[in-house]
Order: structure tokens, then sequence, then C-alpha cells
């Protein structure tokens, strides 16, 4: 048996990239080539228009090299390249994309590492280990962490308290505190014991940590489109099919043109294929999965891990948000603050009555008043054991706890709930007991109302306080038009006082897992879409319902697998980012297609003259941008068509500007910008790319 005091320590940080980071750009040039893979191609239904182009092209350029009649082989040639270039300019915007992403998962895979373990045999502390490997801990074994010690793998505490620094993960410094019993009870792995020690259950097997799962994540490898993108792919896709049923026919009508005149000469399948291209939506279907992507890696860098682009997405239109109260508004290490006996009970009485009721229950609650007891009034810590107690543990249900000595039942816990316990002995609940209760609730502190054996004692005061900079942050939704909800186990008057402390608009008490749930439905059910936040199994229920559900860092594992996203900073107005983040994403989408569809439109000015004046000389007329010929013409476009995907990539990865402005407002500006411009832009940029191209000689 080994006793070797400590474990090899660990130290890793997280660099934020830049958007054209070297380290970034050359491996996605090379991953635009490897996704020239028909099946990646396949995705993107508009790209896959324009990879087929490039083949065909490709292909008459051979063919005109054979045959000596053709005279415009490099007229072909240069399409063709340019054509290329359009779908590796789409490739190489999702490979920088995604890039980001794995950047930051392989920053995560940096944490994964394999550490010993201290296993033991007994689930107690004190008791001998023995150190295997991290790999070969499995669900249910127990470990003992020390000091220094690296947190081999994901775990509930079972046992005692120490402070752990979770920078590794959360990239915040000050280290927080893990305990058994309550709210703060899950370990993460990779996370470091700084002081003391605990013994943890292993709640997972390897491979499936939380850890593993945010790599999986961010590494998007099984990202999936969301709704919106479907939906918009639909659109996009009746666009091509539309264009392509345009072109093809145009074909048969400039031949005919030819013919009827008896002179000219009809359209190329070139010419065709470049209008095609020119005037299905390329853009938005070029830098469409980049949008999400990045979107992704957005929520990363605000350190929120979602689960899914869809739960990004609805970020985006989130209007109500339920927040719970103890440990999401609030610190959540409710102490006791005081005694306040009922008549004829003496305040030493209390105390030792409130401490019997707490001696096995391992919460902060409960043991913040084991030691306010002994503060006060020197009362020692009892032995379950020799007093034949039964632990009776806290539940969100009955809102109580404590112990059974034989018959003797000694409780805590919400007052109503004592009520009715000492109404069901058929036994007096004095009327004083509601102005002791009263008077705590409305200082924000929840009071616990103490019964022995039937007999009311008082009531036990638990403070708890409000996060700094809520308030703020709180009136911030607001403006965005977002309601706040705080919803809480405790009573009506505390809840009152934190809500109004905090500033939310409204507040539900006394809720039950089973009323959090209820409510968010209700909300579901009026067309609204809800966010909830909250770090207590209780919260579970309702964070598995919510719309978007952020799980805070420091709460248990139920709720971080309940939730599609988990806050490392534990930060309850986190909130305001990832809203920020998802309405940013909706409006880069919505942004890009208007300038997208837009741009074709320009382009259709540019081409359809140059194309059809060989049939049609009074298309000349058309020809507004008076270009150089009608071949430099059509190159300027396809060139155009090309380099504006290059040009807005950083947009698609950076998202465009975010103002709480109010949606419609924004809309319209958004629409004036990109649409506008996207009608602009184009005949500026076509005419300076045909001045160059005649400039050089090249057309
Ligand atoms: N350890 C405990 N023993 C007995 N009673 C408790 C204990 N902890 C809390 N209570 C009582 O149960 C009530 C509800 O519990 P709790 O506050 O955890 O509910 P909740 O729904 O998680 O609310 P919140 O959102 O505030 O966390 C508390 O207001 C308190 O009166
Ligand atoms: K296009
Ligand atoms: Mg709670």
């Amino acid at each position: 048996m080994s006793q070797a005091k400590t474990l090899p320590p660990v130290a890793k940080s997280r660099a934020p990239l830049t958007l054209f980071d070297a380290s970034l750009v050359w491996p996605a040039m090379a991953d635009a080539f490897v996704k020239l893979d028909p099946r990646t191609q396949a995705r993107s239904p508009v790209m896959f228009v324009v990879y087929v182009g490039s083949i065909l092209t490709t292909l008459m350029y051979f063919q005109s090299l054979g045959d000596p009649a053709a005279a415009d082989s490099g007229f072909i040639l240069a399409v063709s390249v340019w054509l290329w270039f359009t779908v590796l300019f789409a490739n190489f915007a999702e490979a920088l994309a995604e890039g980001r992403s794995k950047a930051q998962a392989a920053s995560l895979r940096g944490l994964k590492q394999t550490v010993m373990a201290k296993k033991l045999d007994t689930p107690k502390h004190g008791t001998g280990w023995l150190p295997v490997p991290g790999a070969d801990l499995r669900k249910g074994h127990t470990i003992l962490v020390e000091a220094g010690d690296v947190i081999p793998i994901d775990g509930e505490v079972i046992e005692g308290v120490a402070s752990v620094d979770e920078s590794a993960i959360t990239g915040e410094s000050a280290p927080v505190i893990r305990e058994s019993g309550g709210d703060f009870s899950a370990v993460t792995g990779g996370t470091r014991v700084l002081s003391d020690w605990l013994v943890v259950r292993v709640a997972v097997n390897p491979g499936e940590t939380f850890l593993d799962r945010m790599i999986s994540m961010v590494e998007g490898a099984k990202r999936q489109k969301t709704p919106n993108e479907i939906a918009l792919t639909i659109l996009l896709v009746a666009l091509t099919i539309v264009f392509l049923v345009v072109t093809v026919s145009l074909l048969p009508f400039s031949m005919f043109g030819v013919a009827a005149a008896g002179a000219g000469k009809p359209v190329s399948v070139t010419v065709l294929i470049a209008l095609l291209v020119c005037l299905i939506p390329t853009t938005i279907g070029a830098l469409l999965s980049s949008i999400g992507v990045a979107g992704m890696s957005r929520m990363m860098g605000a350190n929120v891990i979602a689960t899914s682009g869809r739960a990004v997405e609805a970020a985006g239109d989130v209007d109500v948000l339920l927040l719970d109260k103890t440990g999401t508004i609030t610190l959540g290490n409710r102490q006791a603050a005081g005694f306040f006996p009922a008549p004829g009970v003496t305040e030493q009485q209390l105390a030792d009555v409130a401490q019997l009721a707490s001696l096995a229950d391992e919460t902060p609650e409960g043991r913040s008043i084991v030691v306010l007891a002994k503060q006060r009034f020197n009362i020692r810590e009892r032995d379950m054991g020799t007093l034949k107690a039964v632990f009776i543990p806290f539940s969100a249900n009955t809102r109580m706890s404590g112990v059974d000595i034989g018959e003797r039942q000694v409780r805590k816990g919400a007052a109503d709930s004592v009520r009715k316990h000492v109404e069901a002995l058929g036994l007096p609940y004095p009327a004083e007991m509601a102005r002791l209760v009263d008077d705590v609730s409305r200082r924000g502190s929840t009071p616990l109302a103490v019964v022995d054996a039937g007999r009311v004692m008082g009531v036990v005061e638990l403070k708890d306080i409000v996060k700094g900079g809520i308030k703020e942050r709180f009136a911030e939704l607001r403006r965005m038009g977002i309601k706040t909800v705080m919803i809480t186990g405790d009573n009506k008057l505390t809840a009152a006082a934190i809500a109004a402390e905090a500033g939310v608009d409204d507040f539900l008490a006394e809720a039950t897992p089973e009323d959090k749930l209820k409510l968010i439905r209700d909300y579901q059910s009026q067309g609204r879409l809800v966010a909830m936040t909250g770090d207590g199994t209780n919260d579970a229920p309702a964070l598995a319902q919510a719309d978007v559900a952020v799980a805070m860092n420091s709460g248990t594992q139920a709720a971080k697998e309940a939730g599609n996203m988990v806050d490392l900073d534990s930060n309850p107005t986190k909130l305001l980012e990832i809203v920020e983040i998802g309405k940013q994403m909706l409006m880069t989408r919505g942004s890009l297609t208007t300038f997208s569809i837009a741009n074709d439109i320009a382009k259709y000015f540019a081409i359809i003259p140059a194309a059809f004046v060989g049939t049609y000389p009074q298309l000349k007329a058309l020809d507004v941008m008076n270009l150089s010929s009608p071949d430099s013409a059509i190159m300027s476009a396809v060139i155009f068509n090309a380099l504006i995907i290059i040009v807005l990539i950083p947009l698609a990865l950076k998202g465009v500007r975010y103002r709480a402005i109010g949606a419609a407002a924004l809309l319209r500006r958004n629409i004036l910008i990109y649409g506008v411009g996207g009608i602009v832009l184009p005949f500026i940029g076509i005419k300076l790319i045909d001045m160059l191209l005649s400039a050089l000689n090249l057309v």
C-alpha cells in the first residue's frame, strides 16, 4: 500500500486566436482541397452546382484543346479556374471556422491527461488507498483527492470540503468550494484540489466525462443542421432550381434568335454555366456553415459550451428567462445567522434542537447550523450512532430534514411544511411563529422552522447574498425585451425581498420541481421561447424542458446533463451574452442572405447583355456598365462572385455588429445596409475587375 502524499500537478492555459491566425489559415487551405470530396460537396446544394460547373468547364477545356475549330479555349480555362476558386473559397471559409473550433477543442484536450488516482477500498476518509491509473476508474468507484492532486475524473463529493482550482476549465482563477451534499457537490476531471481533501464517488466511465463531451461538442464532428439552417437551405435550393431552369432554357432561346436573324452566334455552354453560378446564391451558400460553426465558437469564447447549434439559435429568440434563486441569483452558500425562539423556548434550547436536526445534514445549510450552535452556545456535536438516530434527508418535495430518534421526530424546514407537519400530528402551531418567519423573510433570508416531537421551537435564519452587479444586467435584459422570472422553493416574503434586490420582473415562490416545469410549459404554450438557468438537481426537469437551458458549471451533474449549455463561469447573467451571440448569428445569416440575393440581381445586369449581345445586338442598350467586352464582362462577374466569398469571411466568422435597438429597427437597418450594399457593390466591383483585366490585356 502506497502512502505517497501527492500526485503530479498540472498547469494549462488557453490563448485566444486571431481571425486569420497563421496556425489556422495554412491548415484551412489544405482542408479546402480535402473538402473537394464529392460527398462533402453534396452537403451544400448551391455549392454542389458550382462544383459540377467546375468539372464540366474543365472537361470542355480539354475537349476544346483537341478541336482546332474552337478558338476560345483560353476563355473556357479562365472560367473553369475561377469556378474552382469559388468552390475552394467556400471550402476555405468552412475549414477556417472549423479550425478555430478544433483549436478550442485541442486546448480542452490538453487538459485531459493520464493522472494517477487514489482509489479507496472503503468509501470513507482515513482508510487505505491504492494508486491506480485514472483510465482504470469506473463509475461507482470511490477515490480520495487531496491538496495538490488533480481530480482524475468527474464525480460526486460524498465526504469532505475542499477548495478546488477549476481555472483549467473555466479560466477563472478564484478557487471554488466543493463539498458533499447540496448543489456544490459535483467535481470535474482535470481540476485541481488546492486545500483539504475530498472523498469522491466516480460518476462516469472514462471517455464519458464532462471534458470528453465538451470536446466532442466543440469539435462539431457531429454538427447537425439547425431547423433554421434547413429552412434556409430549402429556400436556396428553390432559387437554384429556378435559375437552373431559366439558364437551361436560354440555350434554345438563343439558338432560335440566331436562326431567325440568320446572323450572330448562339450563347456558349461555358457562358451559361458562368451565368448560372453568378445567379444562384453562392455567397450565402458558401458561408452558411461557417456562420453556424463560428456561432458555437463565439459561445465557447464566452466560456459557454453549447451542445447544439439549435440551442444557440434559439438563444437569439428567447423572450422569457427563468432563474432559480439560491446559487443562481444569490451566492448559494446559505449560512445560519441567528436563532429566533418561539414563546416559552430559550435561544439555547432552539439551538440545541436545530443542531440535532442538522447532525447528519451534509448540505451547507445543515453544516452551518451545527457550526453556529457550537459558536453561540458551545453545543458539542453528538453522535448519530449513540443517539440511535435515523437521518431524514432534505428533499425538494418535503422541504424538511432532520432525524428520527425512536418515536421522536426532530425536523427543520420551510415554515409552511413544518406547520403542516405539526398540524398533521394534531398539535398547535404558535401564532407568534408567523411574525418570526416574516421578520427573517423580509430581510431576504431563508427562515427554517424547527420542531421537536411536535413542539415548535422557533426559527433559524439562513443568510444568503445576492450576486454583485446583477441588477444592471437584468435591466439590460429588459431593454432587449426579455422578461426575467425568479423561481424558488423559498417562501413568498423571502422571494419578494430577493426579487426586489436583484431587480427581476416577476417571481414564483414555494415552487416544487413540478411547478417549475409547469411554469415553463405554460410560457411555451403561449408561443414563448423560454430560457432557464439553474444549478440544482431539482432544476433538472425544468432545464430539460426549457428551449435554452444553461446549467451552471458549479451545479450538479444532473443539472449539467439536463441543460443544453453549460456556463463555465457559473454566472447567471451570462444569458445576456448568450442571447447576444444567438441574435448575432441569426442576424449574420439574415444579412448575408439579403446581401447574397441582392448581389445576384446586380450580376444579372452585368452578364445578360454580355452573354446575349451576340444573339440580340439590341441588348447592348442594357449594358449600363459599359464593360470592355462580353468575355471580360462574364469573367469579371465570375471573379467578383468568387472574391466576395473571401471578402465576407471575416463578417461570417465575427458576426455582424449587434445593437440592442429592438428587432424591427435592427431588421430595417440590416436590410438597408446589406440589401442596398448588395446591389451597389457588384457594379463597382465588376467594373473595377473589368478595367483591371483590360488594362492587363487579359481579355
Ligand atoms: N437542508 C435543509 N433542511 C431543511 N430544509 C431546507 C434545507 N434546505 C432548504 N430547506 C428549505 O426548503 C426550501 C426549498 O429548498 P430550496 O431553497 O433548496 O429550493 P429551490 O427550489 O432549489 O429554490 P432555489 O431556487 O432558491 O434554490 C427552502 O426555502 C428552505 O425553507
Ligand atoms: K452567385
Ligand atoms: Mg436550488
